[in-house]
């Protein structure tokens, strides 16, 4: 996974499958503002518990979004060649939730189901899939929606290893209680989206069980 070479930045096309950039403008008070804004798709999240290990299941992905921030953050955005001996993949290798984008006609929970099978291997059906809540994944760019699920596995779920479908390259982890909750905590070496922390607080909230 972490055998990422060749790396080169380019212009959004504008007939990205992923992403739409347009402008909003508006009069708010009298005063004319412009907002610059994405067009994205909806997603979904699970937090999956395994009962046979008492842990919970996580993915890992090498993620081009926090790489390029993390070499911005180090002022070489503008590089034609970014060095990546210099900037280790392993800087945007991440720990997130399961999940995946809305991108067909299916009820969320339908599409959730999926997303726990191609990607952590697990074949369950949708009436063990409990609706959590649904927020806004961004404010500022997108406004775009994230529906989270919560469901319960065993290892007597488990049909394939996980791992993605395609080209995706995700490796499955499943961690124990203690260590998610110091993350949550203290948030030391998080390399996660909000969503990996909330989905954490809420189990921890809501479900953790009585040891
Ligand atoms: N070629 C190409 N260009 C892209 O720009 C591009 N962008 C994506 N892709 C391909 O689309 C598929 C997306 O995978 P998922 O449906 O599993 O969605 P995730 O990327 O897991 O994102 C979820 O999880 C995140 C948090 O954990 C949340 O923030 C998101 O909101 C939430 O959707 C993969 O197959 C990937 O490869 C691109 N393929
Ligand atoms: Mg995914």
């Amino acid at each position: 996974m972490e055998n990422i070479s060749n790396i080169r930045y380019g212009a959004l096309p504008s007939n990205s499958p992923y992403i739409k950039p347009f402008r909003m403008r508006y009069v708010q008070d009298g005063i004319t503002k412009d907002a610059d804004l994405l067009k994205v798709h909806d997603s979904v999240c699970i937090i999956i518990y395994n009962r046979t290990t008492k842990k919970l299941i996580f993915v890992r992905q090498f993620r081009p979004a926090v790489y390029y921030a993390a070499v911005s953050e180090n002022g070489s955005e503008t590089d034609d060649n970014v060095n990546s001996t210099k900037y280790p993949p392993k800087l945007a290798i991440t720990l997130e939730l399961c999940a995946g984008i809305v991108d067909k006609d299916l009820p969320l929970k339908e599409i959730a189901r999926e997303e726990i099978l191609e990607e952590c291997g697990f074949n369950i059906s949708s009436d063990r899939i409990e609706e959590v809540m649904t927020y806004r994944s961004g404010v500022d760019t997108t406004g775009a929606t994230q529906t989270m699920f919560y469901c319960e596995v065993t290892d007597d779920d488990r049909v394939t290893a996980g791992g993605g479908i395609d080209d995706e390259i995700i490796e499955v982890i499943e961690l124990p209680m203690d260590e998610v909750e110091h993350m949550v905590k203290t948030g030391a070496n998080v390399v996660s989206p909000p969503s990996f922390l909330l989905g954490v607080l809420w189990f921890l909230s809501n479900k953790k069980p009585q040891q």
